[in-house]
C-alpha cells in the first residue's frame, strides 16, 4: 500500500470509532476484508490511527476546523500536525484519499484552548491541573505521545544485563530505564518481542516501567503469603513472584480476566493458586494484600487513547465507590501486622491520595500509612499511584 492509501484506510477506520466501535474492532474488522494489506501496512495503520486517538482534538482542530469530527478531517490533522502539507498525500490517485475541497483548505481561525492544544476533555484539564499543579502540562504532553515499550526483566531467571546483551545478539535495541532496575526499553525489533526463544524460556514479560515501580515499593519477607485482590492478566502477581519464595494467590472479580496467568506464571517458573471470592477468606489471612483497582486509567491513556474520551464524570464517580468497597472489602483478609497496597493507574486526586485518607478516615484506628508514590508519564512510565497501609498487630 501506498503512504496515501495507509491514511485512507486509517482514515475509514476511524471513522468507525467515532460512530462507537471500538478501535481494536474495527482495526481486525478493517485488516480481515483487506486481505492484500501486509503486516507494515497494518502496523502503519494502526499507528495512525491510535496518533489519532491520542490527538484527537487538536487532530480535527488543525483538519477541518469547526466541521463535525471524520477520518479525513483526523488525517488531515495528523499531517498538518507533523508539518507536511496534505495536498501531497490528498491527490485521489489509485487508492489516496480524494483531494482537499475548498473549505478543507483552511487556514482555520481557532482561539486559545489549552485543553484542545493538550488533547483533553474540557472537564478533564481542570481536574489534572489540580492534582498534578505545575507537572499537569507536561503530563498531559506525554499523554498525546506514544507509549515506550518496557519489558520486565524476570531476575529470577537472568539479571538486566545478560537480557540486554541477548537481546542486542538478536537485533534490538534495547536500554535500561532510570525508573526502576528490573525493566528495560526497547527502542528497535519491539514488534519481534514476543516471537523470542527468551520470551518463551520466561526471561521477560511485557510490563510498563511504573507499573514495576509500584511492585518495587512494596517491601515483603520471604515466604510472605500475598494476595493479589484485582489481578486481571496477572501482571503485578508475576513481578511480586520474580523476587522468589512467596506464596502467590491471584483473585479478580472477573474471574476469566486472569486466563492467561498459569501459562505466564509456568513461563515465569512460578507457582500461582487462583482463588474465587468465597475461597478468600478460607485461604487468608495474607501478609499482603494488593488492590491494583479499576480506575480511570488516565495515567495510562497514551496506551489506551479511547479512554480518555470514554471517561465521564458519572464513570469516574462509579470507579470511586468501586475502590472504596474493594479497600473495605480486601482490608478483613490482610493478617494482623500485614499490608494493604492499594494502587491505581489514574492521575486524579479523587482515585488516589482522596481514597487513601478516606480509607485512613474509616480506619485509621486499626491501619496506619507507610508509603505514598504518585507517578506520571512524565517520569518515563505510565502514570500509577500507590499507598500502603499496614494493619496495626492484634
Ligand atoms: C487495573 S486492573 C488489574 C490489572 C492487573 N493487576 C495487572 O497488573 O495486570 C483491575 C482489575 O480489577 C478487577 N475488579 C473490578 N472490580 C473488582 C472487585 N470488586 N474485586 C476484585 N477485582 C475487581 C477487574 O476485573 C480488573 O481485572
Amino acid at each position: 500500500m501506498t503512504p496515501a492509501a495507509r491514511l485512507a484506510a486509517a482514515a475509514e477506520i476511524l471513522d468507525q470509532v467515532i460512530e462507537g466501535t471500538p478501535a481494536e474492532k474495527a482495526l481486525t474488522g478493517w485488516a480481515r476484508r483487506s486481505r492484500f494489506a501486509g503486516s507494515k501496512d497494518r502496523a502503519a495503520i494502526r499507528d495512525h490511527v491510535f496518533d489519532a486517538l491520542r490527538c484527537r482534538r487538536s487532530f480535527a482542530a488543525l483538519g477541518q476546523g469547526a466541521a463535525p469530527e471524520s477520518g479525513r478531517g483526523l488525517m488531515l490533522g495528523l499531517l498538518r500536525a507533523a508539518g507536511q502539507a496534505p495536498e501531497a498525500m490528498f491527490t485521489g490517485e489509485g487508492h489516496a484519499p480524494k483531494p482537499l475541497s475548498e473549505a478543507e483548505q483552511g487556514p482555520f481561525a481557532l482561539p486559545e484552548d489549552a485543553a484542545r492544544d493538550l488533547d483533553l476533555p474540557g472537564w478533564v484539564w481542570p481536574l489534572m491541573q489540580q492534582t498534578l499543579g505545575d507537572q499537569a502540562r507536561a503530563a498531559a504532553e506525554a499523554l498525546r505521545h506514544r507509549a515506550p515499550v518496557h519489558i520486565r526483566v524476570n531476575t529470577a531467571r537472568t539479571s538486566v544485563a545478560a537480557l540486554q546483551a541477548l537481546l542486542e545478539a538478536e537485533g534490538l535495541k534495547v536500554a535500561p530505564v532510570p525508573l526502576v532496575e528490573t525493566a528495560l526499553e526497547v527502542t528497535g525489533g519491539a514488534r519481534r518481542l514476543q516471537q523470542l526463544q527468551a520470551f518463551e524460556d520466561g526471561l521477560f514479560e511485557m510490563q510498563d516501567a511504573a507499573s514495576q515501580a509500584i511492585c518495587a515499593a512494596i517491601p515483603l519477607a520471604p515466604g510472605a503469603r500475598v494476595l493479589d485482590y484485582c489481578a486481571g492478566g496477572g501482571g503485578k502477581t508475576l513481578a511480586l513472584g520474580a523476587r522468589g519464595g512467596l506464596d502467590l494467590t491471584a483473585h479478580d472479580a472477573a474471574p476469566a480476566r486472569m486466563k492467561d496467568l498459569p501459562a505466564r506464571a509456568a513461563r515465569a517458573g512460578l507457582s500461582v493458586q487462583l482463588a474465587s471470592t468465597s475461597e478468600l477468606s478460607r485461604l487468608g489471612p495474607f501478609d499482603l494484600v494488593l488492590c491494583d483497582a479499576p480506575c480511570s486509567g488516565s495515567g495510562a491513556w497514551r496506551r489506551a487513547p479511547e479512554g480518555k474520551w470514554l471517561l465521564t464524570p458519572e464513570r469516574l464517580d462509579e470507579v470511586r465507590a468501586i475502590q472504596a468497597q474493594i479497600l473495605d472489602q480486601a482490608r478483613d483478609l490482610v493478617a494482623p501486622g500485614g499490608q494493604l497496597a492499594y494502587a491505581t493507574c489514574s492521575l486524579f486526586a479523587a482515585e488516589n491520595g482522596d481514597q487513601a485518607d478516606a480509607f485512613l478516615a474509616r480506619h485509621g484506628a486499626d491501619w496506619s500509612e507507610e508509603a505514598r508514590l504518585s507517578l506520571t508519564p512524565a517520569d518515563g512510565g505510565d502514570g500509577f499511584f500507590l499507598a500502603r497501609f499496614r494493619r496495626r498487630a492484634a
